[in-house]
């Protein structure tokens, strides 16, 4: 931060499970319905804490080939695009990573690794598939149901990556269009059969809410992100703080959160920093939306696990992908769309005046 700046730091709350008899039941019943993040100490999260060393990583791998984020700089930046992507035999990424660890400097590069499904464009990332040598030594909690399952996500980083601060959204492969028929939504299409919409439907609807600029259709997802080895430092923002965070898409533009140039982004001098460590064995509830700033204290290893936090209810039954809340958004979405078309054919004096007023018409009714 700035040299007269303080940021606002709160710290995480943190749970030891093992003080509960039924500590799944209190979090379901209790600790979930607060949708602030929490850190959860002593869960069991399988043999995983004890065995994942760089050896027996390598030992179950031999051959296999990863996809890494690869970059000269610790602070991966999405708008500067600091990294490539690589792919490296797994062992020669483990060697690697190694030798950073034992402070051998000769290899200057940093490493990030999240794993994706066997078709990247089409699959969601699920450990149980697609790393089964691994599945075994993973336990998951049941702090939610197996149906709610949506990805899992195994990450392996070099000591000091930082990752950009973002919240996540599920993305599926299948892009999805809405149709509407007197105004009202009628199906989700596939952009295979868009050339098929009968000419009766009067409009097509991208999906464009959570946006996402290859237009995969979205879900917002609930989190744990479970600690295996190694020391995370993490600083997660509310979804309250979104109008400090300077977003683009779902990441935050500001990389340097710790050291934040104020001049350029003002606001984020009011974002309040919810921070923790997670070490080998912790867990962390990252509630859908939460904005979260990853800072790799020492080379480590990860699985997260997303889940749909709604109930089935709020989903289309008829679309695994989909749900009622979000066809809303996306419907609201499209008509914000169409108001900023119709605003940007003003003269220019008009076009700031009634785009103030909507704004501030929108903010008094809906907040
Ligand atoms: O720990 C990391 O590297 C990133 C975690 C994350 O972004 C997540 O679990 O959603
Ligand atoms: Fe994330």
């Amino acid at each position: 931060m700035s040299a007269c700046f303080t940021p606002k730091i709160r710290q995480v709350e943190c749970v030891d499970s093992s003080g509960y008899t039924d500590f799944v039941h209190v979090f379901k019943t209790q600790l979930y319905q607060k949708r602030v993040p929490l850190v959860i100490k002593s869960l069991n999260i399988g043999s995983c804490v004890e065995n994942w060393s760089w050896k027996y990583l390598k030992e179950k791998w031999p051959d296999k080939v990863v996809k890494l984020h690869v970059s000269t700089s610790e602070q991966l930046n999405f708008i500067a695009k600091n990294f490539s992507y690589q792919s490296m035999p797994f062992s020669e990424f483990i060697d690697n990573l190694e030798k950073q660890d034992s402070g051998d400097c000769s290899r200057i590069e940093k490493y990030y690794l999240r794993s994706l499904g066997n078709d990247p464009r089409k699959d969601v990332c699920d450990i149980y598939k697609h790393f089964p040598e691994l599945s075994d030594d993973i336990n998951f909690p049941d702090m939610f149901e197996k149906e709610q399952i949506y990805s899992s996500v195994f990450r392996i980083a070099s000591k000091g990556v930082q990752l950009w601060t973002h919240y996540d959204v599920g993305e599926v492969g299948v892009r999805c269009l809405f149709v509407t028929q007197n105004r009202k939504i009628q199906s989700k299409i596939e952009i295979a059969y868009i050339s098929h919409t009968p000419d009766s439907y009067d409009r097509v609807y991208s999906v464009s809410a959570p946006v996402s600029r290859d237009g995969h259709n979205q879900s917002i997802m609930d989190n744990i992100l479970v600690q295996v080895k190694g020391r995370k430092r993490i600083t997660l923002f509310s979804p309250e703080d979104v109008d400090h965070l300077y977003l683009n898409g779902d990441k935050s533009e500001v990389i340097d959160i710790e050291n934040a140039d104020l001049k350029r982004h003002p606001l984020f001098a009011e974002v309040v920093h919810h921070q923790c460590h997670l070490d080998g064995g912790d867990v962390l509830f990252i509630p859908a939306l939460w904005f979260h700033n990853v800072i790799n204290e020492t080379s480590t290893i990860s699985v997260n696990i997303f889940w749909r936090h709604l109930p089935a209810e709020f989903y289309d039954s008829s679309d695994v992908y989909g749900n009622k809340d979000l066809l809303i958004a996306n419907s609201a979405e499209s008509i914000v769309d169409r108001v900023i078309k119709k605003i940007n054919t003003l003269p220019p004096i008009y076009k700031e005046f009634y785009t103030r007023r909507f704004v501030n018409k929108i903010k008094d009714k809906c907040l």
